[in-house]
C-alpha cells in the first residue's frame, strides 16, 4: 500500500476551526485567513510526503513536533483539517475508506502494554480477529501465528492473565494483537520506549524481522541511531512542517541544522565527526557503533597510539577498537 500525504494540515481546534475557516472547501481565501491568523494553533502544517510499499519509513522530531498527530492520520484516527491523506489513491476523509484501510494499516500507539484489556492473552490478541468477522478457525490461526512473531509460546501463554505478564511480555502482548489483523503497513510509535536494553535490542530486532518480511514499517522514534540503522528514510518534522525528508545520509549530513531544531545527529555519527575534526580519516554513514568501531579498527592498523592527533581521542578509539576485537567483529 503506498500512503500520500498532499499539502496536509491539521489543527485540535476540529469543528470551531472548520467554523472559522468557512465551511465551503472551495472558501480558499478563508480558509488562508484563517491559517495566517495569529491564534491558529496547528499541530501540522502543509506536510507532503509518501510511504511506498515495502518501505521503512522513520520519523523524527522534537518533542511536540507533530509526530504523533501525523501517524494517526495513516489509519483515518483523525482526518486533515485541509489537504488529504490517500491510501492506494484512496482518500481516507471519504466514508468507508478508513474503515477498511484500518484493516490493512496496524497502528501500534506508545505504551501499547497500557490498552491490554481480556483476561486472557489469547482473547487479548484474538480481539481484532474476531472484530474482523473471521470464524473461529481463522482467529485461531492468527493467535497462534501473531504469538509466534512476538517470540511468545501460545501454549504456555495463551491461557495466562496478560496482567501477570512482564512489562516486555505484554509489549508483545500487545504487538501480536496488531500482526494478527495481519496489516500490510505497521505504523509504530515509540516502540522501544521504555524497555530494558535487552528487550529494546530484540524488539528492533522483530521489527526488522517483520520488515524483511515485506511489511511496510512507520516507526516514531526519538532514537536517531535507530532511525539511522533500520529507515529508508526519514522524515524529520518541525513544529508541524517537513523539515528534512531523506536517506540517513541526506538527513544526518547536516548536523548544525538538526541541532537547531532539537535533535542530534546519532551519537556514532557524532563521535566520528569528533573523530575527523582530531584528524583522523574516517568513512562517512557511520551511524551504529560497530560499523564506526570497525572503521577505526581498520584506521588504527598499524597506527601507533602516540601517533593519535589527542590523547583522549585516541584512547576512546582503541577501546572501540579492542570492542570490536571482543565481539569477534562479526559485522566489520
Ligand atoms: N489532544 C490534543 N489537543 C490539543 N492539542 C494537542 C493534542 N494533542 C497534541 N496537541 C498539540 O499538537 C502538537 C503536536 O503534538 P504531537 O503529540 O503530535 O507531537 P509529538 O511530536 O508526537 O510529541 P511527543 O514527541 O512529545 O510525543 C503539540 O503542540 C501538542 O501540544
Amino acid at each position: 500500500m503506498r500512503l500520500a500525504f498532499e499539502d496536509v494540515s491539521y489543527s485540535y481546534e476540529g469543528g470551531e476551526a472548520k467554523k472559522r475557516r468557512g465551511r465551503r472547501k472551495k472558501d480558499a481565501a478563508r480558509q488562508a485567513d484563517w491559517g495566517n491568523a495569529p491564534d491558529a494553533v496547528w499541530a501540522l502544517r502543509d506536510v507532503t510526503f509518501t510511504v511506498e510499499p515495502g518501505e521503512f519509513f522513520g520519523v523524527a522530531g522534537h518533542t511536540g513536533s507533530g509526530k504523533s498527530t501525523l501517524i494517526q492520520h495513516m489509519n483515518g484516527l483523525v482526518h486533515p483539517t485541509c489537504g488529504r491523506v490517500l491510501a492506494d489513491g484512496r482518500d481516507l476523509a471519504e466514508k468507508g475508506v478508513a474503515t477498511e484501510v484500518r484493516r490493512q494499516v496496524g497502528l501500534v500507539f506508545q505504551y501499547p502494554e497500557n490498552q491490554l484489556f481480556a483476561n486472557t492473552v489469547y482473547d487479548d490478541v484474538a480481539f481484532g480477529p474476531r472484530n474482523m468477522g473471521l470464524g473461529a478457525e481463522e482467529v485461531d490461526r492468527r493467535v497462534r501465528e501473531g504469538l509466534a512473531l512476538v517470540g511468545l509460546s501460545f501454549d504456555e501463554l495463551s491461557e495466562r492473565s496478560p496482567f501477570d505478564l512482564s512489562g516486555g511480555q505484554q509489549r508483545r502482548v500487545a504487538f501480536a494483537g496488531v500482526l494478527a489483523m495481519e496489516p500490510e503497513v505497521l505504523v509504530l510509535d515509540e516502540p522501544v520506549a521504555g524497555l530494558d536494553p535487552l528487550s529494546r535490542e530484540e524488539f528492533l530486532g522483530l521489527i526488522r524481522e517483520l520488515h524483511a518480511g515485506g511489511r511496510t514499517i512507520v516507526m516514531v522514534s526519538h532514537s536517531m541511531e535507530d532511525l539511522a540503522a533500520l529507515s529508508d528514510r526519514i522524515l524529520v518534522l518541525s513544529e508541524g512542517r517537513v523539515f528534512r525528508l531523506g536517506t540517513p545520509a541526506e538527513v544526518f549530513a547536516d548536523a548544525a541544522a538538526l541541532k537547531a531544531v532539537g535533535l542530534g545527529a546519532p551519537a556514532p555519527e557524532a563521535f566520528a565527526a569528533s573523530l575527523r575534526e582530531a584528524g583522523f580519516t574516517l568513512g562517512r554513514d557511520l551511524y551504529d557503533e560497530r560499523t564506526l568501531a570497525a572503521d577505526i579498527a581498520a584506521q588504527l592498523a598499524g597506527t601507533p597510539v602516540a601517533a593519535a592527533p589527542d590523547a583522549a581521542v585516541g584512547f576512546a578509539a582503541l577501546r572501540a577498537a579492542d570492542a570490536v576485537a571482543e565481539g569477534g567483529g562479526d559485522d566489520a
